[in-house]
């Protein structure tokens, strides 16, 4: 491959090839994942690093890198050593495309820590600590953060002050704030407390459907319907759940088909989006991929979120194997909070902190402020006296040395 020698060559695969080459050796900043380089090579990339600061590089070893200080140009660099020439690779860029060419641009991030994370905690949050931390994610720019739920207290002790966090985060920001509710007791309670949107759960194992919510599937897709109805009535958007769409801790492997059809029952009864909950975090991109097949076999793309817990340590693997196939609503909680009270074993979701540093690496917006989202965990993981489950947060906490005065 001949290297294009002036800035008006290079134009002209700029203009075909751009972004496909630039975004291949983008470097990112880590925090906010705005491109402060590239390069198309470990040196060019600490080189173009240090032109992305604004800091000129003098010295002979720049001379030996071939690129221009346009970021746009510098993925046609080369390495030249006496004895060798290192080429840019271009044909690299059909490899990224094939692998990343299909991820969403834009990814909803579904914040779940204060319901699915707090949920499971055996000693009660008190309310304001509740609302101060929804008041801090809400703040980071996350579009939804799931508040609460509205299910019997006997239940979830943990949740029994629904009513008091709704009416308290009433009006703040521009987050939605959606709840759970597993009847219409829990809907009607909800609409009363001010709720705008509503969520219902179902499950995909029998088992699984009978420990959480005392009923067969059944006999839960029927209580469903009405809560559905009394929804639509309400104009209150619905979303709905599947949990154990790849493992349930009794019944173990969950066939895909019977993940399709409760996804499929739930748009039918007018949910808005469905999450598929791998609840006790089993799942595998190898088992992941025909799951998901199915239930896009049955309900648009754009309609399907995933929510993945992180005991197996495959949630992040799972998300992107997810954006591959296209989806681009992921469900996470704040420094991997969570658990579910009827999954033994089950850990937490996913840290959203983990997901937007990916997704940020990535390139994919969120909208999303890692470093208020970092404050946010931090608030909690002190409140509840134990280190944060996200890695990103742990290693970024460090390095931006003092979390609390960003
Ligand atoms: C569904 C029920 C209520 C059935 O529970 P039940 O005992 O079968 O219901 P019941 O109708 O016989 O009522 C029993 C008592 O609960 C009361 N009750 C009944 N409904 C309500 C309500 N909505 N709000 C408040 N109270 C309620 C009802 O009034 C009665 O009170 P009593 O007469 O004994 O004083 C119960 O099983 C329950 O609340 N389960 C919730 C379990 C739960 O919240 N699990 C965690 C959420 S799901 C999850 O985490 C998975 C997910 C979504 O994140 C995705 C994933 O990861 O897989």
């Amino acid at each position: 491959m001949l290297l294009p020698k002036s800035v008006n060559k290079l134009s002209k695969f700029r203009s075909v090839q751009y972004r496909k080459y630039f975004s291949l050796f983008a470097l990112r900043d880590e925090v906010d994942g705005k491109v402060i380089g590239g390069g198309g090579g470990d040196r060019c990339f600490r080189k173009h690093a240090n032109f992305g600061n604004g800091k000129e590089a003098s010295n002979y070893e720049t001379k030996r890198y071939s690129f221009n200080r346009d970021p746009a140009f510098l993925e046609f660099g080369a390495y030249r050593t006496q004895n060798r020439h290192y080429r840019s690779q271009l044909h690299i860029a059909d490899i990224k495309d094939k692998l990343l060419g299909s991820l969403p641009k834009f990814v909803k991030i579904v914040e779940v820590g204060p319901r699915d994370g707090l949920q499971n905690e055996k000693e009660i949050v008190p309310t304001y600590v509740k609302v101060e931390l929804i008041k801090m994610l809400v703040s980071s720019g996350l579009p939804v953060v799931e508040a609460t739920s509205f299910v019997s207290p006997k239940w979830v002790p943990q949740l029994a002050d629904a009513k008091d966090v709704i009416s308290a985060i009433q009006g703040i920001g521009h987050s939605r704030f959606p709840v759970l509710t597993p009847n219409l007791k829990g809907f009607e309670a909800a609409m009363a407390a001010g709720a705008k949107e509503v969520a219902i759960f179902a499950s995909a194992s029998e088992s699984f459907s009978q420990s959480n919510i005392n009923c067969s599937i059944e006999e839960s897709l029927a209580r469903y319907r009405d809560v559905a109805l009394a929804a639509e009535n309400h104009k209150i958007p619905v979303r709905g759940y599947i949990s154990c769409v790849v493992g349930c801790p009794v019944e173990g492997a969950v066939p895909p088909s019977k993940v399709a059809y409760v996804a499929e029952e739930l748009i039918n009864m007018g949910c808005a989006e469905i999450s598929l909950g791998d609840t006790i975090g089993v799942g595998t991109p190898g088992t992941v991929i025909p799951m998901l097949e199915a239930v896009l076999d049955v309900v648009p793309l754009e309609k399907l979120a995933v929510h993945f817990h992180d005991t197996y340590g495959q949630a992040l693997s799972n998300i992107m194997l997810s954006l591959q196939m296209g989806i681009s609503i992921v469900d996470s909680s704040i420094s991997g909070l969570g658990g579910c009270p009827y999954a033994k074993g089950a850990s937490g979701n996913v840290a959203t902190e983990d997901v937007v540093y990916m997704l940020n690496g990535l390139g994919v917006k969120t909208n999303v402020d890692l470093r208020k989202l970092i404050l946010a965990g931090d608030y909690i993981s002190k409140h509840l006296g134990r280190p944060s489950g996200s890695k990103a947060a742990i290693a970024l906490s460090r390095t931006l040395t003092n979390a609390s005065k960003l």
